[in-house]
C-alpha cells in the first residue's frame, strides 16, 4: 500500500486550548468508487494520547461535522476504553463492482468470513446486485455470512421485493442495512420481512440516534465513532439502544479504524463482524502499518501517522481544509 499525502497545517487556537499540538491534512486514493467519491481526504489531530481523525465527507455542513471533530479531539486527548476482547471480527466491504471483482475482494480480504455488499446504488440494478451477492456466496461458501447495505435507497414496497430476491441470491442474508430513509419506513419493512434490519443513517444522521431502537424499527444498530461524536458517545448510544451493535468505519484511515476497533473491543456484547476492514478500499494510508485483517479479525491498537510528513497534499485542498476547520471549530 502506498503512502497517503500528508501536510501540516497551523493548529487553530480553539484546538490548541483543547490539547491538540499537531494537525495534518491527508489525501488518499480509493480503489473503487465508493459513496460517489474516488479520493478520501480529511484531518488528523495529535494530542497527549496519540492521533485522532476528523474526516467528514464534503456534503456535511459545519454543524454536522462538529461531531466528527469532537471524535477526533476525544481520540487524541482521552484514553481509550478498556478492551473486553483481543480480536474484533470484521467484514469485507464490497462496493458496486462486477461479480468477478467481488470474488477477488473477498479472496484478498485477509480471511473475512462476512461480506457486506453494497446494493441499490444508482450505478446498478437489482439483477446486478443479485449477481454480486451470489458471487459473494460462491466465494465465501455456506459458512460465510452476507449482509447488504441499501443506503436508504428504497421505498417500503421496493425494499420488501428486493430483500426477498437478494435473500434468495445470497442463500440467506445476515441482515439488510438501512433499506429506507425514515424510521417509520424501517419499522414497516421490518414487519414484512424475515431478514433482520440494521439501522445506519437512522443512527448516525438522526437528531436522536436511539429513536430507531425505541420505535422497534431495527434489530441491529450500526455505530460509527466519528459521526456519533466519539467513542464515549457511541458507547452510550449502544447502551441506550439495547440492541446488538456493529461498529463500522466512516471510510477512515487506519488512525480512525484503530479507534473504531478499540470501540468494538470494549463493547460488552459483540455478536456480528464489524465494518472496519475498509483500508482495503484505499490505495494509500497515513501509516506504513495499516490496520488490515488477519484471519478475518483486527487487533485493536492505536495507529500513529507516518513521520516525516512530506507536505505533499495539493495546496488548494489544504486551503479548503483550513477554511473548513475554522468553520467547524465555531460549532464545537
Ligand atoms: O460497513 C462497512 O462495511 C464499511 C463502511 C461503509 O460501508 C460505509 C462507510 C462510510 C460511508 C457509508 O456510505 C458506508 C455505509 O453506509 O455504511
Ligand atoms: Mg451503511
Amino acid at each position: 500500500m502506498k503512502s497517503a499525502a500528508l501536510t501540516h497545517v497551523q493548529v487553530p487556537e480553539a484546538l490548541r486550548r483543547r490539547g491538540i499540538d499537531e494537525v495534518l491534512v491527508f489525501q488518499a486514493g480509493l480503489r473503487h468508487r465508493f459513496r460517489r467519491i474516488e479520493v478520501r481526504d480529511g484531518l488528523l489531530l495529535h494530542g497527549e494520547q496519540g492521533w485522532g481523525e476528523c474526516s467528514p465527507f464534503w456534503d456535511y455542513g459545519a454543524t454536522e461535522s462538529a461531531s466528527w471533530l469532537h471524535a477526533g479531539l476525544e481520540a487524541a486527548t482521552r484514553p481509550l476504553p478498556a478492551p473486553v476482547r483481543d480480536l474484533v471480527e470484521v467484514n469485507v466491504t464490497i462496493p458496486v463492482v462486477s461479480p468477478t471483482q467481488a470474488r477477488r475482494l473477498i479472496a484478498a480480504s485477509g480471511g473475512c468470513m462476512t461480506a457486506k455488499v453494497k446494493v441499490a446504488d444508482p450505478g446498478s440494478d437489482l439483477r446486478q446486485d443479485c449477481a454480486r451477492v451470489a458471487a459473494a456466496r460462491a466465494e465465501l461458501g455456506p459458512e460465510g455470512r452476507i449482509r447488504v447495505d441499501a443506503n436508504a435507497a428504497w421505498s417500503v414496497d421496493e425494499a420488501v421485493a428486493a430483500v426477498i430476491e437478494l435473500d434468495a441470491a445470497a442463500e440467506g442474508l445476515e441482515y439488510v442495512e438501512q433499506p429506507c430513509p425514515s424510521v417509520e419506513e424501517l419499522a414497516r419493512v421490518r414487519r414484512r420481512i424475515t431478514v433482520p434490519v440494521a439501522a445506519d443513517e437512522s443512527v448516525r444522521r438522526a437528531d436522536d440516534p436511539v429513536a430507531v431502537a425505541r420505535a422497534g424499527a431495527a434489530d441491529i444498530v450500526i455505530v460509527k465513532a466519528q459521526p456519533l461524536g466519539g467513542v464515549a458517545r457511541a458507547l452510550d448510544v449502544v447502551d441506550r439502544a439495547g440492541l446488538d451493535a456493529v461498529v463500522s468505519s466512516a471510510l477512515d484511515t487506519s488512525v480512525g479504524l484503530g479507534i473504531g476497533t478499540a470501540l468494538a473491543a470494549s463493547l460488552p456484547r459483540l455478536g456480528h463482524a464489524c465494518g472496519l476492514a475498509t483500508i482495503e478500499l484505499f490505495t494509500g494510508d497515513v501509516t506504513t502499518s495499516p490496520l488490515l485483517p488477519e484471519g478475518g479479525a483486527l487487533v485493536p491498537r492505536r495507529v500513529e501517522a507516518d513521520q516525516p510528513v512530506h507536505q505533499d497534499v495539493p495546496r488548494a485542498l489544504v486551503d479548503r481544509w483550513v477554511e473548513r476547520l475554522t468553520a467547524i471549530c465555531h460549532e464545537l
